[in-house]
């Protein structure tokens, strides 16, 4: 698909999906990209990106040519790298930096996530150092346990921060992409931040490490704002992470961070006089109570009530316009913000995951039997699908990661992730923004939005697989449709079977064979390209070869094999019976005669050698006579089918490809093991399940190199099928064939004549020769006499009579009145202008 479109790598695909969801491509005037060979990516910037703007792509390999692209061959996490790419920079900072570099061990492709990350690692020291504030950073990363430390970084130098796994992307892959936009530009970085002895320990000991807290909050304080005096953030005391602790209800309601409470306390409590009024609230449901008894436990949904509730109670209270006027006199340093405790919080992200992961098992199985319809279903296999990979990872830590596909994945769902969206403008300040009449829409956007996009998505993507599937069943339904009306028009007798029951069985057994073909194509499906096409094809000609020959059935265990030998006869005696096979000579026009005739065929003829009784009418039927019915009979175009099923036995290479294979390797042009080796490439042996079905459609047009086809072997193809068009079709052949065994007949019989004669003594020498010869020439007139075909006009009870008219022997052809009278007419014509021709010579 991709090299259709002249991209060098479907990797352009995923670049292309980021880009229309996050839209960063389009207003970036300097782009680098680090590990950009073969540079479908560098293709694609090159083509988004304004005029004169800077592409620059770096890869250990080459990279070909690309308009307005400028690449380098450089190790990425070398030094050399940056300093390559701020030369070509002059000075300027880059607004993207795109990385889907990954660790390449010879040819093969080495999944080694340490190693992607570490490259990951790599490529982000080299976006900060040359990013401009506010750019974007995209990167590849590989699920593992360096994952969620990786994000954790992310979130550190950017404000927005996305993975995201586009549908291009392989679903079995461990590949995400997270998009990082809003580069914060830091003034100073601690380059720990970077190093990935730092960065794939234990975010706790990273954040141990950084700072005197003991917490990342403290470790960002060190990082970004050194030169700053920092805040008091106590946190927890070391070593006490898993301290029980109580927020009371007006603290929650009133505090300035309710996502930080909810996410640092045990339980909410309603112990003091003004946390007692509010359990008369009306708003301060069971399930609010509940929910603030273990905020451990909370699911997203329960997180939305609280938050809700806090709202309306806040509304209620007025706070918002108290908050107001205080917030200007709030002195900011009094504020205790309570720091997030890394290790409490991703035990907590665990607990709340697994309480969540069965809560939705158990939601999906109900929703799975509510809602039978295929796209539901098909939705939910999606969604079931990345989650099996990610426990093999640590899916539980991917509190950050928005899988389109994946509804779960949006479902995991933590403070943590809140809080970062939050980073910067908490409710509180939100609510200031709107004003209080538009807190709770605002808070209901904000909460909503995981789940609209979700669900637009999901819907989407459930529109687009029903409609796919269902443009897959029209094309199935067609491919049938056209298989039985071409074995129909190939057979126009094939309704007058219907009363075998043989041929009902076909019938079924086509539809059945129809069916099973597209199972054998979906089966097929891990052969790709031309081989799977041709085989498929090659199979089509087979079937419809086995369906000409009548008698045949797919599925022949079905039956006894006496049943089928009789069901094979009635078939053939059907088959034979075609009107078809009436003018060919040498078959008998009724199937019942056919058999007499192959039994003795001289018999026949001498029945045959009574004069046609013209013009003779019995039982209302009148015999007309019939000068020379030759034209009336002709027979149909040639069988392709039967051409085609020879070739395929002839050779087995019907196409261009195959042909001009067979040529490249007759003429040296290439060998058996260059052939092979363009057979596989480095994706050959990547897992191919899951993957969206238009994507693998597509990947089997393109998977394979494509054979050029040469002149040469059109011609030779061409010249082949003059060849089998010149060859007598099978119909005729049988034809002539029985024609040769009559004549052998006549001649066996001739001989055994003229050996009694030659045995009778009284006959003299000269009368023994001459019966002979009148024996030899009436053989000869026999075989050379065209069988004559009563013409048979039904006249008043016996118009609409089924079957051979009374007093009718031999061929004979049931004809309309005027069609005798014009018979006449044309044997009068002819007798008067011969008599003229007559007339005039005398
Ligand atoms: C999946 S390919 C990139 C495909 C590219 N995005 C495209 O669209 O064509 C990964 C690339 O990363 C490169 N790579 C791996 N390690 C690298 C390193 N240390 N420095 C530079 N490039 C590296 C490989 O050579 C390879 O070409």
């Amino acid at each position: 698909m991709a090299k259709d479109r002249g991209y060098r790598s479907r990797a352009f695909f995923k670049l292309a999906e980021l880009n229309k969801r996050f839209n960063f491509i389009e207003k970036s005037r300097i782009a680098v990209d680090l590990g950009a060979a073969p540079g479908s990516w560098l293709q694609n910037l090159s083509s988004s990106m304004p005029h004169g703007s800077l592409i620059i792509g770096v890869d250990l390999v080459p990279i070909a040519p690309i308009p307005r692209v400028t690449t380098f061959v450089a190790d990425l996490t070398t030094q050399h790298c940056k300093q390559l790419i701020t030369n070509e920079m002059k000075g300027n900072l880059a607004d993207l930096v795109v990385h889907d570099g990954a660790p390449n061990v010879g040819s093969a492709w080495l999944q080694d996530a340490f190693a992607q990350n570490e490259l990951v690692l790599a490529s982000l020291k080299i976006a900060a150092e040359i990013l401009e504030k506010g750019g974007t950073f995209v990167t590849k990363v590989f699920r593992s346990k360096d994952y969620n430390n990786l994000m954790w970084v992310f979130n550190q130098l950017f404000r927005n921060v996305s993975a995201t796994k586009p549908n291009s992307s392989r679903l079995v892959s461990a590949e995400l992409f997270v998009v990082c936009q809003d580069f914060i530009a830091p003034q100073k970085l601690d380059p720990r931040f970077l190093d990935p002895k730092y960065v794939f320990k234990d975010i706790a000991a990273l954040a141990t490490d950084t700072g005197k807290g003991s917490v990342h909050a403290n470790a960002h304080a060190n990082v970004f704002m050194p030169e700053q005096k920092r805040r008091k953030r106590e946190g927890y005391e070391e070593g006490n992470y898993t301290q029980y602790k109580e927020v009371s209800a007006m603290e929650f309601i009133e505090g300035t961070d309710p996502v930080t409470l909810l996410g640092t306390h045990n339980a909410i409590t309603f112990k003091t006089k003004e946390d007692k009024k509010l359990l008369k609230n009306e708003d301060t449901t069971k399930d609010i109570l509940a929910n603030c008894e273990d905020l451990k436990v909370l699911g997203k949904k329960e997180f939305k009530q609280l938050m809700k509730w806090r709202i309306i109670i806040r509304e209620e209270m007025g706070l918002e316009v108290r908050k107001k006027d205080k917030k200007e006199d709030i002195d900011e340093s009094n504020i205790e913000e309570l720091p997030v405790n890394p290790d409490e919080q991703i035990a907590e992200d665990i607990e709340r995951i697994e309480n969540e992961d069965s809560a939705r098992a158990k939601k999906e199985r109900r929703r799975k039997n509510e809602k039978r319809t295929k796209e539901v279903q098909r939705m939910q296999l999606k969604m079931g699908a990345p989650i099996d990979i990610g426990l093999e990872q640590d899916q539980h830590l991917d509190d950050d990661v928005y899988i389109p596909d994946q509804k779960s994945k949006g479902d995991i769902f933590d403070l943590k992730h809140t809080q970062k969206h939050l980073k910067g403008r908490n409710i509180d300040e939100i609510e200031e923004d709107e004003g209080s009449s538009e807190e709770e829409p605002e808070v209901a956007k904000f909460e909503d939005a995981y789940e609209d996009e979700e669900d637009k998505l999901d819907r989407l993507e459930a529109q687009m697989d029903g409609m796919y599937e269902t443009y897959q069943e029209k094309l199935g339904e067609k491919d049938r449709k056209h298989q039985i009306k071409e074995a129909r028009r190939k057979d126009k007798n094939r309704e007058a079977w219907g009363g075998i029951p043989r041929r009902g069985d076909d019938d079924e057994e086509s539809e059945e064979s129809a069916g099973e073909e597209e199972e054998e194509e979906e089966e097929s499906e891990g052969e790709y390209g031309y081989e799977a096409k041709e085989k498929h094809r090659m199979q089509l000609d087979q079937d419809s070869s086995d369906e000409e020959e009548v008698g045949t059935s797919k599925k022949p265990a079905k039956k006894s094999k006496v049943d089928r030998k009789t069901q094979d006869e009635a078939a053939a005696n059907v088959w034979f019976g075609n009107p078809l096979f009436k003018d060919v000579d040498g078959i008998a026009e009724e199937s019942d005669e056919e058999e007499e005739e192959e039994a003795s065929v001289m018999e026949e003829d001498e029945d045959e050698e009574e004069p046609a009784e013209e013009d003779e009418e019995s039982d209302g039927f009148e015999v007309v006579p019939q000068e020379d019915d030759g034209e009336m009979w002709d027979v149909d175009d040639e069988d392709q089918d039967a051409a085609r099923q020879k070739r395929i036995e002839d050779t087995g290479l019907i196409t261009e490809e195959a042909m001009s294979l067979a040529y490249r390797l007759k003429n040296g042009m290439t060998t058996k093991s260059k052939l092979l080796d363009e057979g596989f490439n480095k994706h050959a042996t990547n897992d191919r399940e899951n993957l969206p079905e238009w994507f693998t459609n597509d990947e089997r047009k393109n998977y394979k190199v494509h054979i050029p086809i040469t002149k040469e072997a059109v011609e030779a193809l061409k010249a082949r099928q003059r060849a089998i068009d010149a060859r007598p079709i099978k119909k005729l052949a049988e034809a002539k064939a029985k024609k040769k065994y009559k004549a052998v007949k006549a001649a066996e019989k001739a001989q055994a004549k003229s050996e009694t004669i030659m045995e009778n003594q009284e006959l003299t020498e000269k009368e023994k020769a001459m019966g002979v010869q009148k024996m030899i020439n009436k053989t000869k007139a026999n075989a050379n006499k065209k069988r004559e075909v009563k013409l048979v006009v039904a006249r008043g009870s016996a118009k609409g009579v089924k079957g051979r008219p009374k007093g009718v022997s031999g061929r004979y052809r049931m004809v309309d009145r005027r069609f005798k009278t014009d018979i006449r007419g044309m044997r009068n014509a002819k007798k008067r202008a011969e008599n003229n021709k007559k007339r005039r010579k005398a």
